[in-house]
């Protein structure tokens, strides 16, 4: 099977690196195109076999299952380049570009699988939506590639959006709330940056692997936590009365942008 990546940024050159360390791709079945070409050279310095192609019309001529890596707005200026066909395969790895907009626009079989950073540790979720003509024979060979380098879970279309919100945002969500309780650990506490990020970083480890393991609930985490009128009860109730609508309105947000750019992505 030969795979072709067209945009090698930031979740382009992760899937390439993924594919190939984890083993799912061989780097000589893969071929990557991007418009600024040194960006594709970074990635054929680590894997010499990659194929560097000459533009998106190759791409979609020799491979048989075509990742589109760009940004939303770009989808278009990608399709008007190719046309790939029914034998082949193309993959939205984008929220708002649909499996029902590429099958609209496109003769060949379809499907979007939002991936995550997190999947370049081999790590996290994949989260797939497949478009009406896709055979089993594609849904398989997605699903294996990506079996090695995420847990993949199919989601239907009305959850996409919060879906991708926890798998895909997440981890900048997460990152930004650990970089507060870092800031605020030297402020209050008068801890260096440098030690206070060591600590929360190694926290994080030590959460996952607790949680990777199932030895406890998020629920059981808080409650095993929490001693009976112990300083992380005070912190909590501190949590509760500040959390407010963060969440709702962080949610909010990305469901508003989400909606606007399906409005504004004419294709
Ligand atoms: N970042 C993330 O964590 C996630 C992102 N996504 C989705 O992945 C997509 C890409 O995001 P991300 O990688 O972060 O974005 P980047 O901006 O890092 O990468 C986009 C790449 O597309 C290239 N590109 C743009 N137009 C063309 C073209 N016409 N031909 C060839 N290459 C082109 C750009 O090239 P150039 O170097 O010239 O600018 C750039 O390298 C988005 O649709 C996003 O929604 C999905 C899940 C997670
Ligand atoms: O910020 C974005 O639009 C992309 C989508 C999922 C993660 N990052």
């Amino acid at each position: 099977m030969r795979y072709g990546i067209i945009g090698t940024g930031n979740m382009g050159s992760m899937l390439a690196n993924a594919f190939i360390s984890s083993g799912a791709v061989d780097a000589n079945d893969l071929t990557i195109y991007n418009r600024t070409r040194k960006k594709a050279e970074w990635i054929k310095n680590q894997f010499k076999e990659i194929t560097i192609a000459d533009s998106v019309e190759e791409v979609a001529r020799d491979n048989e299952v075509i990742f589109i890596c760009v940004k939303p707005h770009d989808y278009k200026d990608i399709l008007s380049q190719c046309s790939p066909s029914a034998t082949q395969c193309l993959v939205s790895i984008t929220s708002p570009v649909s499996v029902d907009d590429l099958e609209r626009i496109t003769s060949c079989q379809v499907a979007r699988v939002v991936p995550s950073i997190t999947n370049r540790a081999f790590s996290g979720v994949s989260l797939f939506t497949y478009g009406e003509r896709i055979s089993n024979f594609y849904k398989e060979e997605l699903l294996s590639i990506f079996s090695h380098i995420s847990t993949p879970i199919e989601i239907d279309e009305e959850s996409i959006r919060s879906a991708s919100d926890i798998v895909s945002c997440g981890p900048a969500f997460i990152s930004f709330l650990l970089e507060n309780m870092i800031n605020a650990a030297q402020e209050v506490g008068g801890m260096s940056k440098d030690k206070a990020t060591q600590l929360t970083e190694e926290m994080m480890i030590g959460l996952g692997t607790l949680l990777e393991k199932r030895t406890y609930t998020l629920p059981e985490l808080m409650e095993k936590v929490t001693v009976k009128g112990g300083v992380t009860g005070e912190g909590i109730k501190a949590l509760e009365e500040n959390v407010g609508d963060l969440f709702l309105e962080m949610f909010q947000a990305t469901h508003n942008k989400h909606k606007e750019d399906k409005r504004t992505i004419h294709f």
